[in-house]
């Protein structure tokens, strides 16, 4: 079976970049499964598997959303692999995601910001893998402000029936099968892309259901908004800091939440980078490769923008270790070839 039968993207009525052209309004079910009716091999598996991560992502918006109300405010008072310390809502996340995947039977294996090591999830039967960041923008929990999670899915490449490995993990950025990230923030939006082209469903509470509302995203390519930790700035390097001081001086606007997902989201609707370069405290930068940078570039670059490291395509920058981390300098594609 190749791999790209799998994909849920349409070639029948594409749109010019061979996204499906469905009309704003469609259920994401409804999308999925129209996406899968166009592959005569498609065994449905990533189709539910994506059901799945939209069904944990509807009890997460909850839980996020009644936060200051049930006592899940705050520190878990325990730490991850990264050090860092966790917030509850990194782990009642954490939780629902790896629930939601295991109970799904679609996915054999995890690779989650919040767990050292691979969760496997039983279904050794099952013919894909996940790398997660369940909570992403977690100094942003308790302040009320917008937060996410990112997910990227790649086909294992071990023998169905047997335990996953790292391998499966290894493959490298162009080999995701489907990415995408979901935005806790005044509404709540799934951003998803398989591989031809970025599509956006907004959560209606009153149903339930992720409904179509960006259809076909494409990023402005040039933009006036920049987005890093200004806090940081001696630190970065002495070109990073040249073209900053140039965005200044050009009076772009710097805008910067602290939630990678809700900086990079704005930056995809209106045109902007985020740059989050090597520091002193993160010399090989600080976000992680498998489940931040690599998702985020797979969509900002199947919605026309870029993403580096400063050397290279994020996509093509090879993986060592799964919680490794990377320098990444993402969005409109001429701010990013100007850096
Ligand atoms: O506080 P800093 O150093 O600016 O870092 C903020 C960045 O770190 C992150 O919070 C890292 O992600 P997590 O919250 O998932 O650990 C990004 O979302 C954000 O862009
Ligand atoms: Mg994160
Ligand atoms: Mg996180």
């Amino acid at each position: 079976m190749l791999i790209h039968q799998e994909r849920i993207t349409g070639r029948s009525n594409a749109s010019k970049n061979g996204e499906l052209a469905m009309p704003v309004g469609t259920t994401l079910d409804r999308y999925i499964m129209r996406r899968q009716n166009d592959f005569p091999y498609a065994t449905g598996e990533l189709s539910q598997l994506l059901r799945d991560i939209a069904l944990a992502s509807k009890i997460v918006h909850r839980e996020i959303n009644r936060a200051g109300l049930m006592d899940i405010a705050g520190s878990a008072g325990s730490g991850n692999v990264q050090g860092e310390t966790q917030q509850k809502l990194d782990v009642i996340a954490n939780i629902r995601f790896i629930r939601a995947l295991k109970n799904g039977g679609e996915v054999c294996a995890i690779i989650s910001e919040e767990d050292d090591d691979i969760v496997h999830t039983g279904n050794v039967n099952a013919r894909y893998v996940v790398a997660i960041d369940p909570l992403d923008g977690s100094s942003n929990i308790d302040v009320n402000v917008s937060i996410g999670t990112i997910f990227s899915i790649y086909r294992r490449i071990t023998p169905v029936g047997t335990e996953a490995t790292e391998a499966d993990f290894l493959q490298g950025g162009r080999c995701q099968i489907a990415a995408g990230y979901i935005l806790y923030g005044s509404s709540t939006l799934l951003v998803l892309t398989s591989g031809a082209g970025v599509s956006g469903f907004t959560y209606d509470n009153s149903l339930g259901e992720y409904i179509l509302s960006h259809a076909n995203l494409r990023q402005p390519p040039v933009g006036t908004i920049f987005s890093c930790n200004d806090g940081n700035v001696e630190d970065y390097p002495a070109h990073v800091q040249a073209y900053l001081s140039d965005c200044r001086r050009r009076r772009f606007t710097g805008r910067y939440i602290g939630s990678l997902v809700a900086d990079f989201h704005r930056n995809l609707i209106k045109g902007g980078i985020y740059l989050y370069p090597p520091t002193v405290k993160s010399p090989n930068g600080k976000l992680r490769l498998l489940y931040e940078c690599y998702p985020m570039a797979f969509i900002v670059e199947q919605a026309g923008g870029r993403a580096t490291n400063g050397h290279e395509s994020i996509l093509d920058v090879a993986p060592v270790s799964v919680h490794q981390r990377s320098a990444l300098y993402i969005g409109s594609a001429a701010m990013v070839d100007e850096l």
